[in-house]
């Protein structure tokens, strides 16, 4: 018996699944512990390696969170906005720290995560990179260096089979430049045009998105002005960076006071 921490994949079958559970289980510093799918997924009652097509890994794919949970000192969760909300829940009652990567919350759902974060570490970010949240910081550093006479645009691109529009990451990136340029990104966020829009409000800040092919994730923060434009940019070509992003975070999270955190706390940006 090791005193590693157990780990809960959530999601165990999804794209982001998957590469949790190569990553923590090639980990020395972590276990698996368990891992969750919905009910009536093939997976259920399968060994979770043998179901990805691999050696056995001696942990059973449940459509039980409750079970799985009791065991566990971190859940990873990278799933759908309302199961996201019920594993809030139910990780707070094991005292399991939960990184949050799904994306696509509304307001209404983040404020619901409010109660289980007053028992247990939660730790939430659209995206769990170190290159992201480094762009971040660039975004609100030049929103803030430059005025309004330069228009913000984030752009963002993802793969087919993504559900949520725009990604978490430009609404991030989105935040960062509005805190830099001193406004609630509510009040100028300008997400979906089409039609006879008439011209470009200034200070608005857009978003738009492009859906295709297998593409991980590709995002610029654009401030166009007169006479010259700055692009920053990030591309991300493999969803290691993600997994390895979530897994440092359920570590820096097992000695934390109960309460909310995101990928900033933790990479100490
Ligand atoms: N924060 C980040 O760094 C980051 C990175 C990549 C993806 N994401 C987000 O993670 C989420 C998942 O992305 P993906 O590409 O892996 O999607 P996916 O569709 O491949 O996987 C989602 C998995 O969640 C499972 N699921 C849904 N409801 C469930 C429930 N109630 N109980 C158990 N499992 C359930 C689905 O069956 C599926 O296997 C999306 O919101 C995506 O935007 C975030
Ligand atoms: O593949 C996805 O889905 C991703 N989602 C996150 C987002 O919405 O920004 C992070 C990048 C990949």
């Amino acid at each position: 018996m090791t005193h590693h921490p157990g780990i809960v994949i959530t999601g165990a079958s999804g794209r982001m699944g998957q590469m949790l559970t190569r990553l923590v289980s090639d980990s020395d510093k972590v276990r698996l512990a368990g891992a969750v799918e919905r009910a009536g997924h093939a997976w259920i009652g399968q060994d979770l390696g043998e179901a990805m097509g691999s050696a056995p890994l001696g942990v059973k794919v449940t459509d039980d969170p409750l079970e799985a949970f009791a065991s566990a000192q971190a859940v990873l969760d990278f799933t759908a906005p309302e199961a996201t909300l019920e594993f809030a829940e139910l990780a707070a009652q094991a005292r399991a720290v939960h990184v949050i990567g799904t994306t696509g919350m509304t307001e209404d759902q983040i404020a619901r995560l409010a109660p289980a974060a007053r028992h247990a570490v939660i730790i939430r970010a659209g995206n769990m990179s170190l290159g992201v949240n480094l762009l971040m910081q660039l975004t609100k550093k030049v929103a803030r260096a430059l005025d309004a006479e330069f228009d913000i645009e984030v752009v963002e691109s993802h793969h087919r089979m993504k559900v949520d529009a725009p990604s978490g990451t430009a609404l991030m990136l989105g935040e960062a430049a509005a805190e830099g340029r001193g406004v609630a990104l509510g009040e100028v966020a300008d997400r979906g045009r089409d039609g006879i829009t008439g011209a470009r409000t200034g200070g608005d800040i857009g978003f738009s998105a492009i859906r295709g092919g297998d593409v991980v994730g590709e995002h610029d923060v654009m401030f166009l002005g007169p006479g010259e434009r700055i692009i920053l940019r990030h591309v991300a070509t493999d969803r290691a960076i993600f997994a390895r992003g979530a897994l440092k975070a359920a570590l820096w999270g097992q000695d934390k006071a109960p309460g909310q955190y995101d990928m900033v706390d933790v990479l100490g940006l």
